[in-house]
């Protein structure tokens, strides 16, 4: 399952995936995978999409724009970056790993 709005360009108003996420995460309720999309810029924003109920996230434009300034390097770099942001947020937020990311890294509590 995927939330995500489509990057927002086609309907304005709609709920932010970030909004939308803990609804449906709830409803899932872990029997499968809920990935999420939309607005992924840095790592914190990772962290409050997994602490908010995603299994993974997925990034868009960024990938666009690094590929358009430094090519396939540039994507990489930009990946590196995220990943680095998203593993001191984890460990800013006390915790060990990625599974110990939930609800309660967040204020307030969801
Ligand atoms: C130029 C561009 C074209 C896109 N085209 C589609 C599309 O045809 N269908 C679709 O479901 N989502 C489309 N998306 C949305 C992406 O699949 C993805 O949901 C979105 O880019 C993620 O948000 P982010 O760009 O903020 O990371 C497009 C996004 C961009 C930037």
């Amino acid at each position: 399952m995927i939330v995500s709005n489509h990057g927002g360009r086609a309907l304005d108003t709609l709920p932010a995936t970030a909004e939308a996420l803990p609804v449906v995460a709830r409803q899932v309720a872990g029997r499968i995978p809920v990935l999420c999309d939309g607005g992924i810029r840095r790592g914190t924003d990772a962290l409050k999409a997994l602490a908010l109920g995603a299994s993974a996230v997925l990034v868009g434009r960024p990938q666009i724009h690094a590929l358009a300034v430094g090519g396939a390097a540039g994507v990489a770099h930009m990946l590196t970056i995220l990943r680095a942001e998203l593993e001191v947020a984890t460990a800013l937020t006390g915790r060990r790993d990625l599974a110990g990311i939930d609800g309660t890294v967040l204020w307030p509590s969801p």
